[in-house]
């Protein structure tokens, strides 16, 4: 990384009044749904200019006048992308699905390897409620007997289940193996092939697709003669912005190279 670059981006990290600096960003799937979107929140957000736009077929070069990077792609181009972007020592904030525990390592062992690599961030999900909905979930999960996670989308999306409901029954998974509880009881033993979803660390996930849908999940548990439900419907994907804003302006600060999530942004 050329030394002037690395100066600008520490300086973004460690210039204290951090309001009159300029955050260049560049957006990766800017011709997407969400990454129009967000072309379009940093333009209009203070602070923040748009430098580069990039999509598929294009060069991803003009990334590199960016200090921040966002990537709402593809869950198949996503690892690509990231490591140019590491490798680049830019700092980048990915909206992009289909991050499990093999990727996230992936990500760390790049990070090891490059020396001046940036921050990354990973946001299952950037809609301030839905990150609220993983928390109460996972608080909610060691005192309940049974709890499985349905969630409903647009039936554009490409992967099922959605980054936000595995990320939601891997939170699920660890705090109730923290308290000791057991997986949910189930006495299935003959089922039509996904009749009972996907089990992701011991949780059910069911995926429902569904024209006039955008993005939805519903966290169900169940104890003793009651039901608990936790839901959450994002009604467009202007919704996510103030999350992905938030995430590109203390993306730079976060202690650690590697963050899943953006609950530390929010104090949870
Ligand atoms: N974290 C969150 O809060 C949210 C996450 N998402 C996730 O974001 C991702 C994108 O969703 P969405 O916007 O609906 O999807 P879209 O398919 O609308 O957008 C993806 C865009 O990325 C482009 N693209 C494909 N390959 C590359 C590449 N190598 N480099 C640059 N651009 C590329 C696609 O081009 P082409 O169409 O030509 O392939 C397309 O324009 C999904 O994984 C989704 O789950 C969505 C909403 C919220
Ligand atoms: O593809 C989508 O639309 C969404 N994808 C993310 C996911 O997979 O969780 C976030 C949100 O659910 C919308």
């Amino acid at each position: 990384m050329p030394p002037e670059r690395a100066r600008r981006r520490d300086s973004i990290a460690r210039t204290p009044d951090r309001e009159e600096l300029v955050i260049k960003v560049g957006v990766l799937g800017a011709r997407g749904r969400m990454g129009a979107e967000v072309c379009r929140a940093v333009a209009g957000a203070d602070g923040m200019e748009l430098v580069a736009a990039v999509d598929e077929g294009d060069a991803r070069d003009a990334l590199t006048a960016a200090d921040v990077v966002v990537d709402f792609t593809h869950p198949g181009v996503v690892m690509d992308n990231l490591r140019w972007c590491v490798e680049h020592g830019l700092h980048v904030v990915v909206g992009t699905s289909g991050f499990d525990p093999s990727r996230l390592d992936a990500v760390r062992g790049w990070q090891a390897e490059s020396s001046g690599a940036g921050n990354v961030l990973i946001g299952p999900n950037f809609g301030i409620g839905a990150v609220l909905m993983m928390h109460f979930a996972q608080k909610a999960a060691p005192f309940f007997e049974s709890v499985e996670v349905v969630e409903l989308h647009h039936p554009k999306k490409v992967d099922a289940p959605s980054g936000t409901a595995y990320r939601t029954a891997e939170l699920i998974a660890a705090a109730r193996a923290e308290a000791g509880v057991p997986r949910s009881p189930d006495a299935t033993t003959s089922e039509l092939d996904g009749a009972r979803g996907t089990d992701v660390e011991g949780v059910r996930v069911h995926a429902v697709r569904l024209s006039g849908l955008i993005a939805h999940q519903e966290v169900l548990l169940g104890g003793h003669g009651e039901v608990f439900t936790i839901r959450h419907d994002s009604m467009n994907r202007e919704s996510f912005m103030p999350g992905v804003l938030l995430a590109v302006r203390k993306v730079a600060e976060l202690p650690d190279r590697l963050t899943v999530g953006i609950d530390p942004l929010l104090g949870l």
